[in-house]
């Protein structure tokens, strides 16, 4: 199967996280910082879960958990209950993962490596997570630490302000800087 990478603004969604053990925090961890509200349904619940600014609800999944939520993570440790938070969510047209059934749900997720704003996010297509791990740790010992990322921005967007033919010179001479710069 051929997955679309697709990076999402979750910024005032809700997200629902079904299962608070160590995939579940991680999960309501990646939703706060992605500015998400975040709602956890779980009877029993990792203790860091408590300790983050979210919604937790102390008890079994009930479809009607998923009202108001923009999208869904299934991470109980029972993969009926996965299942049926994967099929509740296709009925509402929502996107959902499952951490142990993943090969059914609608969205997958990677090892992801991020440098302030700069996010790299890897998926083996094949569900082999030692290998999207592996490869984001050896791109991450690639990675220069001090990129000038939001002055080379600020460069490209005055570039875009000129006119021709100083525009393509300015953007040329920015991309060689760049591919240079990290090594491509
Ligand atoms: C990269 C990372 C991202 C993340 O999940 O955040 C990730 N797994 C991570 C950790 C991890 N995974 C596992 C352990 C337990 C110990 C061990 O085995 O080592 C640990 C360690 C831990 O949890 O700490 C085992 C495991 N993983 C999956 C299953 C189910 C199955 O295989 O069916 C099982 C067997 C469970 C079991 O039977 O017990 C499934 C998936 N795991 C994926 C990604 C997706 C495939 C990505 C790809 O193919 O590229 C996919 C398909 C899920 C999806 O799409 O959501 C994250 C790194 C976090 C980081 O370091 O940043
Ligand atoms: N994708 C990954 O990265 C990854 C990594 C490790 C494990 N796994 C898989 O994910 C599953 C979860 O892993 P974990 O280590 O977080 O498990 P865990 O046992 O630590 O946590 C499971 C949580 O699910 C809750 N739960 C159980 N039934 C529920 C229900 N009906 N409704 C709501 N919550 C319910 C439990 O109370 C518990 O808090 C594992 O069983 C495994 O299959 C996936």
């Amino acid at each position: 199967m051929t997955l679309f990478p697709v990076f999402l603004d979750l910024s005032g969604k809700r997200g629902l996280v079904v299962g608070a053990g160590h995939v579940g925090l991680r999960r309501a961890r990646g939703l706060l910082e992605a500015g998400a509200r975040v709602t956890v349904v779980s009877p029993q619940a990792h203790p860091e879960v408590r300790a983050l600014d979210l919604e937790l609800v102390e008890r079994a999944f009930v479809p009607s958990d998923l009202e108001g939520v923009a999208l869904a993570f299934a991470c109980t440790n029972d993969e009926d209950v996965n299942d049926a938070v994967l099929r509740e969510a296709e009925a509402r047209g929502l996107w959902a993962s499952s951490a142990s059934r993943p090969e059914r749900a609608s969205m997958r997720l990677g090892a992801t490596l991020r440098s302030g704003d700069l996010l790299v996010a890897i998926q083996t297509g094949a569900d082999l997570p030692y290998l999207s791990q592996a490869l984001r740790d050896k791109l991450s010992a690639a990675l220069p630490s001090d990129l000038p990322i939001a002055a080379w921005s600020e460069r490209r967007a005055q570039a875009l302000t000129l006119p021709e033919p100083a525009r393509s010179d300015v953007l040329a001479s920015l991309k060689d800087e760049i591919r240079k710069a990290v090594g491509a």
